[in-house]
């Protein structure tokens, strides 16, 4: 029986393998390695035995079998203490740590033109065996799936080979994560397949993704409600800029209602190529505004409706300028600020209000770029999972069917309102002139409500509707919503059509003089 306990070192990903294995002998194991492994330990003269000479079974069937011996699982699974008579008497050794990282399914699926036969020859079969066997058996079998993890494993190890009780404990629970994430991927992948097919065909037989715990929150959308925050599984995690990659740079802990409206808030500016700025109150924009100049922005922005952007969250797609966060602190209270980045000077300008949040996420995509992801809703006892609306409508796909044409500053701002009706919630009424709303109304049962609150919005703030343009995110029912928009002075409008009484609405808005266009994208948000 070897006197030194085993650490098998088995990794798909072999980032560091060298210098992990060196430290690993320097503490006192000895080494198991399996075929690719071993060679590259080998090459560098590492001190180490492959797993086939040590169980008298060569590796086989392309690599399919490899670890999956008695030897290998006795070694791994035995209760120290309780199962050394029979690990003596099949002379088995103890592995004490495993060293495992598993096939790369995610990227062998993410490649273009993936086969079923290379997917399914990426699932690890023997590593997934191994690393929960170890983490089974963590009260004596340290387990390390992350190459991130291997300074503090040596570290931990300093002269010796006991990590402790609490470390093993730790490294469980990320092997178990992690080949939950790993089965949750491969059900997916199969699970939205008929018959072995390429191509997948719907959303998987069961939904399995995972997301893990960013932070705990104070409390929920209210303070009976205990919450917190999970981002998606790194692995799955779109690379472009979210609330997810945001990075807070000052102000108090950002609370649940914070997180969503800054979502709310920062989807929103993404839809605009130039620069603007975003205010968000209740999941709602309460004011947008497109301008080059920034400060610009945020005053034209906060005018649609100062009373419900005190408090607000605000959100730019640029980087934010000192002039324009001195404009903001110097003007109203505001939860959240949110940019790309900040110039030099801005945490100087915010620290005056210490509790302001300043977060930055980076760049921000395209309009037309963003990574399409899922958007989830839960229902009791369910989750609705859909596409995120990204629908896309140019000038090209607007269909003019009224007698009076949209002028070209029409047709600007009938395309700004209709990206801020997006991401307002239905009912969506938008009067915007300018590239600035003018008056918003969200959230109402009717329709025609929504348009008559944006009216009211307007006349509160002292702004003008006679000329602006309205979008509406879905077709007008009734003539109703027309003729309410005439008796404000609207003369433009944009709305989805489609309507089984659109010839209603479109007479009305020749009998207004009104010019109206249709895209044919709805854009419902509830
Ligand atoms: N089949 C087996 O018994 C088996 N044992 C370990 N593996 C995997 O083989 C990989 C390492 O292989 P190599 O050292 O040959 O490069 C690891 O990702 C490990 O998870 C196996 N491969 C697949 O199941």
């Amino acid at each position: 029986m070897a006197t030194k306990p085993f650490a098998l070192l088995s990794v798909s990903d072999k980032s560091n393998i060298i210098e992990f294995a060196q430290g690993l002998i320097q503490s006192g194991f000895n080494l198991l390695s399996t075929g690719g492994t071993y060679r590259l330990l080998k090459e560098h003269d590492v001190a180490v035995t492959e797993v086939s000479d040590y169980t008298g079974f060569p590796e086989m069937m392309d690599g399919r079998v490899k670890t999956l011996h008695p030897k290998i699982h006795g070694g791994i699974l035995g209760r120290r203490g309780t199962d050394d008579t029979v690990m003596n008497s099949h002379s088995i050794d103890r592995i004490d740590l495993v060293v495992v990282n598993l096939y790369p399914f995610a990227e062998t699926i993410a490649r273009a033109n993936v086969t079923m036969n290379d997917a399914i020859e990426n699932i690890d079969i023997g590593g997934p065996t191994m690393v929960r066997a170890a983490a089974k058996n963590h009260a004596h079998v340290g387990i390390v799936t992350d190459p991130a993890d291997y300074e503090r494993v040596l570290i931990a190890l300093g002269d010796g080979t006991e990590l402790t009780t609490a470390l093993r404990y730790d490294l469980a629970v990320k092997a178990f994560e992690h080949t939950a994430q790993y089965d949750g991927m491969i059900a997916n992948f199969l699970g939205s397949r008929v018959n072995d097919t390429q191509e997948p065909e719907s959303f998987p037989r069961t939904f399995n993704v995972q997301f893990e715990k960013a932070q705990d929150l104070r409390y929920g959308e209210n303070p009976h409600q205990n919450a917190a925050f999970y981002t998606e599984n790194q692995s799955l995690k779109s690379q472009q800029s979210s609330i997810a990659t945001a990075k807070q740079l000052q102000g108090k802990a950002l609370s649940y209602n914070n997180i969503a409206d800054t979502d709310a808030a920062l989807e929103c500016v993404k839809a605009f190529n130039a620069s603007a700025c975003v205010i968000v109150k209740h999941a709602n924009p309460c004011g947008v505004a497109v301008d080059q100049d920034q400060v610009a922005a945020y005053k034209t922005a906060f005018s649609t409706d100062p009373e419900s952007s005190f408090g607000g969250i605000i959100a730019f797609n640029r980087p934010l300028t000192v002039a324009a966060a001195k404009a903001i602190i110097d003007n109203q209270f505001v939860e959240v600020i949110i940019a790309p980045s900040i110039e030099d000077g801005v945490l100087e300008t915010t620290a005056t209000k210490k509790n302001v949040r300043v977060l930055v996420c980076g760049e921000l995509p395209a309009p037309a770029q963003r990574d399409s992801q899922l958007d989830y809703k839960r229902v009791n006892g369910g989750l609705l999972v859909q596409e995120q609306d990204l629908g896309l409508i140019t000038a090209n796909d607007l269909k003019i069917v009224t007698d009076v044409q949209p002028t070209e500053a029409q047709i600007a701002d009938l395309l700004f309102s209709w990206n801020v009706a997006k991401y307002v919630k239905s009912n969506a009424i938008v009067y915007a002139k300018n590239q600035r709303t003018i008056g918003v109304g969200a959230g109402q049962m009717s329709r025609v409500n929504s348009a008559r609150i944006a009216a009211i919005k307007a006349e509160h703030a002292g702004l003008v509707t006679e000329g602006a343009v309205m979008a509406s995110d879905a077709f007008f029912p009734f003539r109703d919503g027309i003729d309410n928009a005439a008796e404000v002075g609207i003369s433009a409008i944009i709305q989805p059509g489609g309507s089984m009484r659109d010839d209603e609405t479109i007479a009305a808005a020749n009998e207004h003089g009104i010019a109206m266009v249709f895209t044919g994208m709805r854009h419902f948000r509830h």
